[in-house]
């Protein structure tokens, strides 16, 4: 297979996060910035997606690609299958650099603009092929955040679109497709609008940014990251739903509660008062360390939403789907008379503890995963539970040995011990590269769900510990098998 190979022109805020993205997902990625300091800045974003992205998902991410710096523009492109452009956000220099990026791309490669702003019909303008550029545009901190608004104008075709999606998709990314071009896209027009009153607010000295900034963590900006402004709207008009909200506030519209069109002037004062108020409130942290809090709270909250199977949850649970059969052997695959690998994931940054190490109960969490996985494996999948068979784990004898820390790529080898009409009895042990970090054997009984009491499995199930048995027959029991802590003295 041909290695993928990305290259980001503009490595700052944003392309720095691009980098990491296709880096982390397996493609080696070629820099060009003319910034002395850029390899410095991209090395320092890498470090904090490499502790948070991984472990996003519930899945390995692919062995990371080659990084590499480069002085010349044509060089950086040269091999590219997908080209991203970060420059400033300035229509000469975007025009400038595409020009300079297809003398020398390959004709097939995509290049994606992130421009916050600019329609792709603008960017294209004078471009020697214009169909080869449209508009990615990312949201920071790009190594997390699943959306990236795909805009096309009338000049991409079809073909260019498809391919876009699916790479994008391959990146762990939620590609929404912008049907109809407009200045600033969806997401930055209601951004644009929020920031805008925030600055009224300000200037009119009713709240400072510390205030706005309660006003929207504490209240409506937990409740958009799960179900956006329409959803949770129909919510709010309780149960007749959206008619009856607007009714009752679409008048609101009208009254004096939005300045959203006029956009105060950015005069020092103004400038000055916003910077002084933004110090007070988070100077304490320097900018580093506040990505670093900033990624903390989106890795919990978007596996939070993981567990629900809901919005970014969603996107990343599907993510998962597509990537588990290449991850994780069925029996057909595995080597039948070694250990199954049952798990194989790296340690998310909610797994840490104040030890700054994987907290005890993940260890749990980990192999609950899976004896999840070796139950599907013999047939105890979900459709099985759903007609009404499972299993329920009676005791767990857990040894820690080694330490985790976030990001870190751990895997479950898993022995069967006794497999046997409704009696299963697992040993895992967990790994991080050759480190044994701990083991963990757990007794299930095969249960009716309808009864809540135990009883033997199907003949099908019956039929696949018996074919594990047989494998795993030759291997030696063990050590630490069936015991447990040692009695003092
Ligand atoms: N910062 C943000 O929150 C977001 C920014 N964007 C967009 O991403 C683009 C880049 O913005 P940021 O990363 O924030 O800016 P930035 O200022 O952090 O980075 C721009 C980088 O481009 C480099 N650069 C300047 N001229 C160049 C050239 N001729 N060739 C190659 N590199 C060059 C600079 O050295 C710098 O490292 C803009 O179009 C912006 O609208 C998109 C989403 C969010
Ligand atoms: C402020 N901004 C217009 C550059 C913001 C974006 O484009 C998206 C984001 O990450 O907020």
């Amino acid at each position: 297979m041909t290695k993928n190979v990305a290259a980001i022109v503009g490595g700052g805020v944003i392309g720095g996060g691009w980098a990491a993205r296709f880096l982390l997902n397996g493609w080696d990625v070629q820099v060009f910035d003319p910034d002395p300091q850029a390899a410095r800045k991209i090395g320092e974003v890498l470090d904090n997606a490499r502790r948070s992205l991984p472990g996003l998902s519930d899945m390995p991410l692919p062995a990371e690609g080659r990084l590499s710096f480069h002085d010349d523009l044509a060089e950086a492109v040269a091999g590219a299958g997908w080209i991203q452009e970060s420059v400033p956000e300035r229509l000469d220099l975007k025009h400038k650099t595409f020009a300079a990026v297809q003398a020398a791309c390959d004709a097939t490669a995509i290049i994606g603009s992130s421009t916050s702003g600019f329609k792709p019909s603008e960017l294209q303008q004078g471009a020697a092929r214009p169909g080869q550029i449209v508009v990615t545009h990312p949201f920071n901190p790009v190594y997390l955040l699943p959306l990236i608004e795909l805009v096309p104008s009338a000049l991409n075709d079809a073909d260019l679109i498809h391919r876009a999606k699916d790479l994008l998709t391959g990146l762990g990314f939620f590609p929404l497709h912008v049907k109809k071009e407009i200045d600033a896209h969806i997401a930055d027009r209601f951004l644009e609008a929020v920031w805008r009153e925030a600055l009224w607010l300000v200037k009119d000295g009713v709240a400072t940014t510390e205030e706005i900034d309660e006003a929207i963590r504490m209240g409506f900006g937990i409740r958009w990251a799960q179900m956006g402004l329409f959803e949770t709207y129909r919510v709010a008009g309780g149960e007749a739903g959206m008619r009856h909200f607007m009714a009752q506030f679409g008048p609101c519209l009208k009254w004096p509660w939005t300045k959203l069109m006029d956009v105060p002037e950015f005069t020092d004062e103004l400038v000055d008062m916003i910077a002084e108020q933004s110090d007070a409130q988070s100077g304490r942290h320097s900018i580093r360390e506040l990505e670093r809090i900033r990624d903390n709270n989106l890795v919990s909250m978007m596996r939070a939403l993981k567990a629900q199977d809901w919005g970014a949850g969603a996107v990343l649970n599907a993510q998962d789907r597509r990537v588990k059969a290449e991850a994780l052997p069925d029996l057909d695959r595995a080597d039948l008379s070694q250990p199954i690998l049952t798990l194989a994931r790296a340690v998310p940054l909610d797994w840490t503890d104040y030890n700054g190490h994987m907290t005890e109960s993940r260890y749990l969490d980990a192999f609950a995963q899976s004896t999840d996985r070796f139950m599907e494996l013999i047939g105890c999948d979900s459709s099985y539970i759903a007609s009404g068979g499972s299993y329920f784990t009676a005791e767990t004898h857990i040894r820690h040995l080694d330490e985790a820390h976030a990001g870190d790529r751990i895997r479950v080898e898993t022995q069967m011990l006794l497999g046997q009409g409704k009696k299963l009895q697992l040993f895992h042990r967990m790994y991080k590269g050759g480190q044994l970090l701990a083991t963990g054997e757990h007794f299930l009984l095969h249960v009716s769900l309808a009864t809540r009491k135990p009883c033997a499995p199907p003949a099908a199930i019956e039929g696949a510990m018996a074919r594990i048995a047989r494998a795993q027959s030759a291997l030696p029991w063990p050590e630490w098998a069936g015991a447990s802590i040692r009695k003092p003295g």
